[in-house]
């Protein structure tokens, strides 16, 4: 016997007064008109209501009424002929205006399949008044290889609620990746599910021509676009495991500045505490070039700092931002691992001077054209305790979840910059926070080979002036 008995239905108070209405006898051929009306009726509302299968299915009927299966076969042929004619001859207006519209159209239905159970077991539908609110899926657009759904929240909702739960929503609508933005309007907001991935193959070396410090390409974004890195006033901090691809973010940065170098608008200082094992290989490229000792990295460092303070001082009053010439080059220190010279220095002296320098060169340096590019494997307070004056931060595969916050701000793993779930097969890929864009940016960055290095090292050297290990101008 059942514990609780729920009967649906509703309750009906009783009345203060009861009319018996008359007894009607309905003859059988008025309750069969009626019913026939009705269901006459519903079937035309149908009809009316998916008009874009049914009008043309009437006009195909109608065809083969008047002419036989000449006027279907015709009239579905030519269109045909049109479009496949359209698609060879002109394939991105084709998949603009025709293909991906079409797309759209039968995704909008797969996803309404499911719209119900995703929202409730995504926690996103809303219980008032004892009925269940979801949100509603107002609009989806077929871009490239990603489907841009417009949702309207749900009365009290936020776009971070579905941050939180994008993980979940691109497993459910089985993505490759979901994204979540702001809408254009303030009640709705925009899950871009990634449908495929474009950044599976790896990126090939990009054109060098005169650096735009503005925006540096870089490498490729997962929406086909070049990604273009901003140098201009910040200082950019590159996170990753081992193996993640850091030394080909360095070398992506390196080329597109490898025409500036050439012209002496752009001076490298290397750093490779690694005993030279990645930066080694484009050596004559780096104006400045240190791997084994601390102390002289220490002297370099200083070095930049007083050139830094010595530009601030002459920019004073005229300028607030230098201007890279030939006689005030724009200096661009390179670190391939960072750790190595704020926590794994014995030098307990040397140490503390490396800390010094650097920290007032990434506050100073920015505006004077002293930039700081600097590679991590751990992003610890302990290892890096100055890691907030990179304003700039690229954030590679990781190996914990809690390292992606603290690498490219709060909340922006729920925002979609799944470090931590980048396969290792993936190298050089990796999230990037873009300017006036709220949400992580997925990007592929392109790979330099020995060969690459050595042919840009040869064609772009920089000759003059240049410092091994210890010996300071
Ligand atoms: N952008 C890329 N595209 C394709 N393959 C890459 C890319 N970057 C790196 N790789 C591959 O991954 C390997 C490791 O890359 P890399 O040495 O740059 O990693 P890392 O992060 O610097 O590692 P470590 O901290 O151990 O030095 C490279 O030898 C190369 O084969």
């Amino acid at each position: 016997m059942p514990l609780v008995n729920v009967i649906r239905g509703e309750r009906i108070e009783p009345a203060p007064f009861n009319v018996r209405t008359p007894y009607l006898r309905v003859p059988l051929w008025l309750v069969l008109a009626a019913w026939t009306a009705k269901w006459l009726w519903r079937l035309f509302v149908i009809y009316l209501r998916f008009w874009y299968v049914t009008l043309p299915l009437t006009g195909l009927l109608a065809l083969y009424v008047r002419f036989g299966w000449w006027g279907p076969g015709l009239a579905l042929g030519i269109p045909a002929c049109g479009l496949t004619t359209w698609a060879l001859w002109h394939w991105p207006s084709f998949r603009r205006w025709a293909w991906w519209p079409t797309l759209a159209r039968w995704r909008r239905f797969r996803y309404r399949r499911i719209w119900q159970p995703a929202m409730v077991t995504a926690g996103l539908s809303v219980s008032f008044d004892s009925h269940t609110i979801l949100p509603v899926l107002k609009k989806v657009r077929v871009v490239g290889g990603t489907d841009e759904l417009t949702v309207r929240m749900v009365t009290g909702q936020i776009p971070d609620d579905f941050a939180r739960v994008s993980e979940r929503l691109m497993h459910t609508f089985a993505a490759l990746g979901c994204k979540v933005t702001p809408g254009n309007r303030p009640d709705l907001v925009r899950l871009t599910m990634r449908r495929t991935d474009p950044l599976t193959t790896p990126v090939g070396p990009l054109p060098v021509g005169a650096p735009d410090y503005m925006a540096l390409p870089v490498g490729l974004r997962e929406d086909g676009g070049v990604y273009e890195l901003r140098l201009h006033g910040t200082q950019v901090l590159v996170v990753g495991a081992t193996g993640a691809g850091k030394g080909s973010v360095i070398w992506s940065i390196v080329r597109a500045l490898a025409g500036g170098v050439f012209a002496g608008l752009v001076q490298l200082w290397a750093f490779d505490p690694k005993g030279g094992m990645e930066l080694g290989a484009g050596e004559r490229l780096f104006a400045r070039f240190t791997c084994t000792d601390f102390k002289a990295m220490a002297d370099l460092l200083e070095l930049a700092l007083s050139e830094a303070q010595g530009r601030a001082a002459r920019l004073r009053g005229h300028a607030r931002q230098h201007t890279p010439s030939v006689t005030e080059p724009l200096i661009v220190i390179i670190i391939d691992e960072l750790a190595a010279l704020t926590a794994y220095v014995t030098d307990r002296q040397t140490k503390d001077r490396i800390k010094a320098a650097l920290g007032l060169l990434l506050t100073q340096g920015r505006a004077v054209g002293v930039h700081v590019i600097g590679c991590l494997q751990d992003p610890r307070k302990e290892v890096l305790p100055f890691r907030n004056l990179f304003p700039t931060r690229i954030g590679l595969r990781m190996a914990e979840e809690p390292e992606v916050d603290l690498v490219l701000g709060d909340g922006m793993r729920d925002r979609g910059a799944l470090c931590d779930r980048i396969p290792m097969s993936l190298p050089g890929v990796g999230y990037v926070v873009l300017d006036g864009d709220p949400t992580p940016v997925r990007v592929r960055f392109s790979y330099n080979t020995d060969s690459h290095i050595a042919a840009l090292a040869d064609t772009y050297a920089f000759d003059s002036a240049r410092v091994l290990d210890g010996e300071l101008a």
